[in-house]
């Protein structure tokens, strides 16, 4: 039977209790510190037998099954977000200790691009940092950096068309993961509401919170600037000013949030792509993207869509781009479930070499979760 509990514990009682919780938990903490380091002597070994078979030290499918193997054991009363945070950045040092990752993104600091790239590889990484979605691929492609991270769509806004453009102009760099960033913005001021002339943000930012600023702020001009970083920064630089950025953006460069969470939909989000010049291994929880042509004629996309659909593939994406170099041509990418190992995925690019013009395997990729699943 459980013991009544003792409801009048004297001042002293009390303190000597809560001196031995203490007590337990500074145990723990060095067990716990204990354990880290030979999980990292381990790392620091699998990172030579690496090297020995010439393969890279970071590995996207092997972090998702630690990841999962992880959540799956996990009970609580722990927040299955703190697990996640811990393992972000216990699996950041484990790769440190093997070799530090270079990441290029598209700047500046706290750039959605950079928030992305911190949510997959977290702090114990060199950021390279550059000032255009080309420069990443450039920067992979020079083996200036080991990776990038470039926004691929976002779901209000669609394909980002200079990633897209890159990808048919580099056909050598492959995706190897994907990340989904939930995109909250936020309106940073250092003035009062009815004090705002001007606001800027990327164009993308200013699209995603096109209503809440035409109500809340009709009075004010919007400005496109390259990135909402930058735009944070003009709002210590100018009177009168707002800028739509994120959380860290107003830490960063100490501004108000006058306004939380002003995008239109409650769903916003940006699923970013990892790039590199390797794709990722089979988890069985996969995706690959790929970009083909087709002839122009009637009958061609549907052509290729039916092969999709008598391997029972599920596409998750599909879009057609110009082609620059010719005119009225188009490329399509697309995703779709599954890895390009995996027998029906081959059947299926099999089957597209037959009826496509050409066909390019972008790269095959655990399938990210949702920051907030
Ligand atoms: C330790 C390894 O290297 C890296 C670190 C991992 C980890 O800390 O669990 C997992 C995969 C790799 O990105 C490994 O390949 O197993």
């Amino acid at each position: 039977m459980a013991r009544k509990v003792e409801t009048h514990t004297t001042g002293e009682e009390s303190e000597a209790h809560l001196q031995a919780l203490r007590a337990q938990i500074d145990k723990l903490d060095l067990q716990i510190l204990e354990l880290l380091n030979k999980r990292a002597s381990i790392a620091t070994q699998i990172g030579k037998v690496k090297l020995n078979q010439g393969g890279e030290v970071f590995s996207a499918a092997r972090e998702e099954e630690v990841l999962a193997n992880v959540l799956a054991a996990h009970k609580g009363p722990l927040p299955e977000v703190t697990i996640k945070a811990i393992f972000r950045e216990l699996i950041s040092g484990s790769r440190a200790v093997q070799k530090v990752t270079r990441i290029a993104f598209l700047g500046p600091e706290y750039s959605y691009s950079h928030l992305a790239a911190l949510q997959r590889f977290g702090e114990a990484v060199a950021y390279n940092r550059t000032g255009s979605i080309a420069a990443v691929f450039e920067e992979v492609a020079r083996k200036h950096a080991d990776y990038g991270v470039v926004p691929l769509e976002n779901s209000t806004d669609g394909r980002i068309a200079d990633t897209l453009d890159m990808f048919i102009r580099m056909p050598q760099i492959k995706i190897c993961a994907e990340i989904r960033l939930r995109v909250h913005h936020h309106l940073l001021a250092n003035c009062q509401q009815t004090e705002i002339r001007r606001v800027y943000s990327k164009a993308q930012a200013l699209s995603q919170c096109r209503n809440w600023l035409s109500k809340n702020l009709p009075h004010a001009t919007l400005h496109e600037v390259s990135s909402t970083a930058d735009a944070a920064r003009l709002v210590l630089s100018e009177p009168n000013v707002a800028a739509v950025a994120s959380r860290q953006a107003a830490v960063r460069y100490g501004i108000n949030i006058l306004y939380h969470n002003i995008e239109d939909s409650p769903f916003n989000e940006t699923r970013f792509a990892v790039i590199g010049l390797t794709d990722s291994a089979r988890t069985g929880h996969d995706k690959t993207a790929m970009m083909f042509q087709i002839s122009h004629t009637p009958g061609a996309l549907a052509d290729v869509l039916v092969i999709f659909k008598a391997q029972k593939i599920n596409l998750t994406w599909i879009e057609s781009f110009p082609y620059r170099e010719a005119k009225g041509e188009y490329v399509f990418f697309i995703d779709f479930d599954g890895h390009r190992e995996d027998p029906k995925v081959k059947r299926a690019l099999a089957a597209m070499e037959e009826v496509c013009d050409s066909v390019h395997v972008l790269g095959s990729f655990p399938q990210a979760r949702a920051d907030d699943e």
